[in-house]
Parts: C-alpha cells; sequence; structure tokens
C-alpha cells in the first residue's frame, strides 16, 4: 500500500500549458514556429533542406546513479492509451479528484499525444504537478508507518556516523545530492536536477490544460499526477523515461485523503455542459 498524506480541501483551477509557468515542473514540447512563448532552442537544417531541426527540445537525462540498487537503466518507450476519465460534480462544474500522485525519482518522463491536432478542442489532457517538500523528519502516523517513501543507499561496509550520513541522498545537511556538506553550486549544466525525496506540497497543486500539439516533460523526480484525458476519446501517447525494473526506484506512489469532513483536491475543469464523456460536436 502507498504512503497516504492528507490534504484540506482545494480546487485547483487549470491554466494553459506553456513552457514559462511550467517550467518549475518540467518542459513543454512544442513547436517553436507556431506556439508563441517557446524558449529560444537553436535549429539547424535538415534532409536536404526539407527539414528544421530543433535541437534538444526536451532534457532526458538518467540519474539512477543516485539510486540504492545501483542498477543501471535504460531508455524505455512504452505507449499509454488513456481513455477519457470520469468527471464529479460539484456546483454546476465538472472536478476531477486528485486522489495519487506519483513521481519517478530518477529520470525524466515524457508523454507524447499521437494523432490529436490543436483544432481538435474536442479531446485534451490535464497536466497535474505538485512542488516537493523540503525533507522533514515524518512521523508514523503522518506515513502511515511505511518509511520514506524514497531509496536512500544502504551503507557496504561500516562507516561513521559522518560518511554515513554525507553518502545519503539527498545529503541530510545540504538538501541536495552531492556528498560534500557545502551546498552545491549552481550547476553549469541546465539540466533539471532530481527534486529530492520529500512529500508533495498539496497545498501548491497545479494544473495545466494540453493540446494535442503540445508533449510535456515530468522533470526528474516531479510529483505528477497520472495522466487525465478529457473530452470525447482515448489519447494515445507514447511515453519516454529511463527505467531500471527496480519498482520503487522508477515510481513511487502516494495517496492523497481528504481531511475529516472535506473533499480534499479537485481541479476545476469547466461547466458541466464541457467535457461530458457522451459523444457530442466539436467545439
Ligand atoms: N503519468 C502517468 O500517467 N503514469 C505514469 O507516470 C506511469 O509510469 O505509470
Amino acid at each position: 500500500m502507498p504512503p497516504r498524506i492528507s490534504s484540506s480541501s482545494r480546487t485547483i483551477h487549470v491554466s494553459e500549458l506553456d513552457p514559462a509557468s511550467f517550467a518549475p515542473f518540467g518542459e513543454v514540447i512544442q513547436n517553436p514556429i507556431t506556439h508563441v512563448g517557446t524558449p529560444s532552442l537553436q535549429t539547424v537544417g535538415a534532409n536536404q533542406g526539407s527539414a528544421v531541426k530543433w535541437l534538444n527540445v526536451t532534457k532526458m537525462q538518467n540519474w539512477y546513479e543516485l539510486g540504492s540498487s545501483r542498477k543501471p537503466a535504460s531508455v524505455s518507450m512504452n505507449m499509454f492509451v488513456c481513455k477519457p476519465r470520469n468527471l464529479e460534480q460539484k456546483d454546476e462544474k465538472s472536478v476531477f479528484p486528485v486522489k495519487i500522485m506519483e513521481r519517478h525519482p530518477f529520470t525524466p518522463q515524457t508523454f507524447v499525444p499521437l494523432g490529436l491536432s490543436k483544432e481538435d478542442r474536442g479531446t485534451c489532457y490535464l497536466v497535474i504537478v505538485a512542488p516537493t517538500l523540503p525533507v522533514q523528519v515524518r512521523t508514523s502516523k503522518e506515513d502511515g508507518g511505511l518509511g520514506p517513501a524514497y531509496p536512500v543507499p544502504s551503507p557496504r561496509t561500516k562507516r561513521s556516523l559522518r560518511e554515513r550520513l554525507l553518502g545519503a541522498r539527498p545529503n541530510l545537511f545540504t538538501n541536495d545530492f552531492s556528498t560534500s556538506t557545502t551546498p552545491a553550486a549552481a550547476s553549469s549544466s541546465d539540466e533539471p536536477k532530481p527534486k529530492g525525496p520529500g512529500f508533495p506540497d498539496v497545498d501548491n497543486v497545479r494544473a495545466f490544460i494540453a493540446r494535442g500539439d503540445q508533449a510535456v516533460t515530468y522533470g526528474p523526480g516531479t510529483w505528477h499526477a497520472p495522466m487525465v484525458v478529457l473530452g470525447e476519446k482515448a489519447i494515445e501517447f507514447v511515453v519516454v523515461q529511463y527505467a531500471n525494473g527496480v519498482a520503487l526506484e522508477d515510481c513511487q506512489e502516494i495517496e492523497i485523503q481528504a481531511e475529516a469532513g472535506g473533499e480534499g483536491i479537485v481541479v476545476e475543469v469547466g461547466d458541466a455542459s464541457e467535457h461530458t464523456m457522451s459523444p457530442r460536436a466539436k467545439l
């Protein structure tokens, strides 16, 4: 059973998915020519001049060396066929209740929708994310007695307490991934770093609505809700990430339960007349 945390009642309003607003959580992949606000990317000509090649549209870095198993990971490409979710009604609005979040501690994960165009407004998907809280000592009451949800390397040889603390990821002195007690200087690389072992900050959940001509990359270790498709039909996504086959290192889940008497976290998706599950004319 995954660890469980509770949340007070919160209604989250959706924003359009754009690279700047989504930057703390990952990247939006979209054609810079047709989407205003795409960060500048390097471009080269390709295919005898018949193609424009935008370089490094997302950052795919493998961080599995930080996992306790030290088992190497390789690239994995899967297809998720995601059906539209059932929505609940609240005050004449359609809402999606957020009851589970998950993260991939050591890898980014990219969802590329297939076969949808920008004009296909009847089908779209929600990207629901949360910041990661700083690590804090949790009581067994708070985490259901299941212990930390993040793998910490086990010592291989007898080492001093200080050495053992320095070996923990993230570093207990600096809450980053270095083995020094001095906080890491800003990295020269712009690779996003794993978010660390904290639980999701349920007070600051964000929800973005993505259209069919946008793909999304959750940054390494970013808490997110399992994919939420809205509208009329299933969306096929090609999903690219690293994986090493160690369940706890590939994916970690947490349940979010409503505080007593409350409704927990809901994402308000629109008027009840929108995003119905039955076929209807395109908008
Ligand atoms: N995001 C999502 O829908 N699911 C996953 O991240 C997964 O790996 O199961």
